[in-house]
Formats: C-alpha cells, sequence, structure tokens
C-alpha cells in the first residue's frame, strides 16, 4: 500500500512546531547523510540517519521510542533497521531523531527515537501529540528505569493522544547474568509487554510488526474481528522460544 504520494492521507503526520527535520534518504536500506534537528532555533547535528524518506507514502503511521536514558531506545532502533548491535561508549541521544521510515505491513513507520534524559523532556512532548504508537522502553538490569515506568505512563497520558498503541519493552534481557527479578507486577500497569534485547536481537522484529499489526487494525474501517496486542506477542514470543537464548 506504500504509494508515491505526498504524506497527506490517513494517518499521515506532521511535525510539532517545536523542530523541523532536514535530511534525505531514498527509502529502505538507504543510508542517507547526517540530519540535523532545529529545536528553538538551535542547531543539532544528530547520529546519521538510517532512512528518512518520509514524503512517499499517503498512509504512515509515527511511531517513537520513549523511556529513561540508557534503556537502550537508540540500539533497539538500530538493530531493528540495519540489524547490528550498536556497541562501544555509549552516546545519549540529543533531543529528538527522526531515523527510520520503513514499510511494514504495507504501511509506512515513521519511526522516531527520543531523547531520555529529563532535560529533553519538554522537547520530546510537543512530539507526542501525533504519534500514533510509542514503545516504551525500561532496562531490565537496572531497577530505576523499571520504577520509572509508572511517571513515563502519566506523561504519555497527559500529552499523547487517548487512543495511542502503547507498547512496554523490557530490554537487555537475558544479556546479563545479573538479571533483576522484576517482571511481577507488570500487568498492574495494564500495558502489552514483551522482552527484548538489542544485543542479540530478540524480538525486536516482533515487537515493532506487533505495533504495526495494532495500527492495521485500527485503521480497518469495520475490523471483523477484535485483534488483541498481547496474545498475538505471546503467540509470537512461544513460536520462537526454540532461538531463544
Ligand atoms: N547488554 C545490552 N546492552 C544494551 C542493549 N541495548 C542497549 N545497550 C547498551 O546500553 C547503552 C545505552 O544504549 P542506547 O540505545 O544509547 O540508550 P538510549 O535509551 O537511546 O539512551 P538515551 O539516548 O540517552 O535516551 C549502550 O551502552 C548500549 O550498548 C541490550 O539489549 N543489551
Ligand atoms: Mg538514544
Amino acid at each position: 500500500m506504500s504509494r508515491k504520494k505526498s504524506a497527506k492521507g490517513k494517518g499521515a503526520t506532521s511535525s510539532p512546531s517545536a523542530g523541523s527535520l532536514t535530511g534525505k534518504g531514498t527509502g529502505k536500506g538507504a543510508r542517507s547523510s547526517p540530519a540535523i534537528v532545529q529545536m528553538n532555533g538551535v542547531v543539532h547535528p544528530i547520529r546519521p540517519s538510517v532512512s528518512c524518506s518520509s514524503d512517499f507514502y499517503d498512509i504512515a503511521f509515527k511511531v517513537m521510542l520513549v523511556g529513561d536514558s540508557g534503556v537502550g531506545k537508540t540500539c533497539l532502533l538500530v538493530r531493528f533497521k540495519d540489524g547490528a548491535f550498536l556497541a562501544g561508549s555509549f552516546i545519549s541521544t540529543v533531543g529528538i531523531d527522526f531515523r527510520v521510515m520503513i514499510t511494514l505491513l504495507s504501511y509506512a513507520l515513521q519511526i522516531w527515537d527520543t531523547a531520555g534524559q529529563e532535560r529533553f523532556r519538554s522537547v520530546t512532548h510537543a512530539y507526542y501529540r501525533d504519534a500514533n504508537a510509542l514503545l516504551l522502553l525500561y532496562d531490565v538490569t537496572n531497577k530505576t528505569s523499571f520504577d520509572n515506568i509508572q511517571a513515563w505512563l502519566t506523561e504519555i497520558h497527559e500529552y499523547a493522544q487517548q487512543d495511542v498503541v502503547l507498547m512496554l519493552l523490557g530490554n537487555k534481557v537475558r544479556d546479563r547474568v545479573k538479571e533483576l527479578q522484576i517482571y511481577s507486577g507488570l500487568e498492574e500497569f495494564g500495558v502489552p509487554f514483551m522482552e527484548t534485547s538489542a544485543r542479540s536481537g530478540l524480538n525486536v522484529e516482533l515487537a515493532f510488526t506487533a505495533v504495526a499489526k495494532e495500527l492495521q487494525h485500527r485503521s480497518l474501517e469495520d475490523p471483523s474481528e477484535k485483534f488483541k496486542l498481547q496474545e498475538y506477542v505471546n503467540k509470537e514470543m512461544k513460536s520462537t522460544s526454540c532461538c531463544r537464548s
């Protein structure tokens, strides 16, 4: 369903006035020159965008990665797009970073990476408004990031659309010997949940596919049956359990 048109149709997104984006790409798999995000008149060079062809589809969904600094948002996105793990020193994202435009299930997903640091919060809030889906990450080896989930959910309820698709991702799973046992109580958030590892790639593709499926179902005017995100994820995780470390 990807059509070469400007992004004006159902589900098309717009950038908030807080920032504008420059930088062009040529679609999936292409590398573009480094994008620049301008915020309040300040120009921030950011990591090279993987692909930024935002104006080729008339059905586009805006997906944002949010969560504390260091939980692995950027690495998850790089893993999804490039199939590689960003090893080496941790470079914290500055402000907001439009990294990927990808076609999944015939829909264009515009994926935005955000800074987890508190000082950029007002910038990222401005972008919540027109997000169709939010992936909220925490780090399963970091209790503070788990404890902050409720605060993130409060922010999301305040700034995002009421019907935003939301999924909680416990990242860095099975990567460390000492993983915190903090899974009990996840149900209380009432948000679909799954485990991921940007390092090994575990469930990374599934996370984005599940969100795309939910968006697809919601966009159907008369969905014949209700799609249950958590059930889908559980089923798919089981079917790949042979490959989990
Ligand atoms: N072991 C392990 N380390 C990871 C994983 N994902 C990310 N990391 C590491 O965690 C650190 C932070 O990763 P980033 O992806 O930059 O974190 P971020 O959430 O984007 O942080 P901000 O940009 O500051 O919001 C880096 O040192 C990564 O190498 C993972 O799945 N497993
Ligand atoms: Mg980052």
